[in-house]
């Protein structure tokens, strides 16, 4: 399974601050949320034993899966480590911080697909999932678990949860956006748009080609570094799309062939909103 196991040192790791989404630091449960190694990866902890198996086959497999083409579009992954954090004690998969180059790095977590949970989650998951976000993924196949922004002139930084996600729908999803790519605030913002549109279309068309890929409740990371607004470096140096969290992840025989419609259709209609934003 695992390629290499390093011991990551409680001392060497803080919480990751830029963290949007997913499972955060949980006192009861005790269970870390994502963290920061001061070589500057990221620790993802392994909480739960099936879904620790699919992530970690997932990156090690992609490299030489029919689908390496999105190798681009994920973040590097150096293995796995375990740590004795306080009273968690556990596996953490080691990845690449895939805002590490931004100064002040606006990020947004998008979960892509009307259906979030995968074929084989227990009715009581399927349930849960079917009432979270339910018009955004009704509407638009997508919802935003959470996103940051930093405001352009004062740098202030300003956090949306899953709470403000959940609260959306498909008229008012694109004030989500709008703040989220400080519109209002900078004449040239639009020119994001466009980056992370072409990057969209390229992943998009990756797994239009695919057969055996599919993905439920994976994200989409969109990012892009504020410092960088108005700047005249190119935003493809400064604005990304990343894909992240394959915890139910299909890629072999063991699942329906053809194209994954269920991921496809929420990328669709994510570039379609961002491109109605552009008007
Ligand atoms: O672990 P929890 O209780 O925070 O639940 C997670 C959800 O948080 P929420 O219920 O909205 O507070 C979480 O929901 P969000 O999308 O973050 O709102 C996910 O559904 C997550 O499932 P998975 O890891 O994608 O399978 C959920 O994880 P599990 O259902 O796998 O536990
Ligand atoms: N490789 C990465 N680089 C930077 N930030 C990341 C990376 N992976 C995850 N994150 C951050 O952690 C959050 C949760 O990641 P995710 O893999 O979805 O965890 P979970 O399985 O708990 O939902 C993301 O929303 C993002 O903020």
């Amino acid at each position: 399974m695992a390629s290499s196991k390093r011991v990551i040192l409680a001392e060497d790791v803080k919480l990751l601050m830029s963290q949007v989404a997913g499972h955060t630091h949980d006192k009861e449960k005790s269970t870390p949320g994502m963290l920061k190694h001061k070589d500057g990866n990221i620790l993802k902890p392994l909480l739960k034993p099936v879904q620790a198996k699919t992530e970690i086959e997932f990156y090690e497999g992609i490299a030489t899966s029919p689908h390496a083409a999105l190798l681009s579009f994920v973040p590097k992954y150096y293995g796995i480590g375990s740590i004795t954090l306080q009273s968690f004690r556990g596996e953490v998969l080691i990845l690449e911080d895939v805002s590490a180059n931004f100064q002040k790095p606006c990020i947004m977590d998008i979960k892509i697909g009307r259906q979030t949970w995968d074929p084989y989650a227990p009715p009581s998951k399927r349930e849960s999932e079917e009432k979270k976000y339910m018009e955004c993924k009704r509407d638009l196949g997508f919802c935003i678990p959470g996103f940051q922004v930093y405001e352009p002139e004062s740098w202030q930084l300003t956090k949306f949860d899953k709470k403000y996600g959940k609260s959306l729908n498909q008229k008012t999803i694109r004030n989500a956006f709008s703040t989220f790519l400080n519109l209002d605030k900078k004449e040239n913002a639009a020119c994001i748009i466009e980056e992370f549109i072409s990057q969209l279309k390229r992943i998009f068309n990756i797994i239009s080609q695919q057969i055996s890929l599919h993905l439920y409740s994976s994200s989409i990371l969109l990012m892009y570094d504020c410092a960088q607004l108005g700047s005249n470096i190119e935003p493809a140096v400064w604005a990304h799309v990343r894909m992240i969290d394959f915890a139910h992840t299909f890629t072999g025989d063991s699942h329906d062939k053809g194209p994954d419609k269920n991921y496809l259709h929420g990328l669709e209609n994510l570039i379609q909103v961002l491109s109605g934003l552009k008007s």
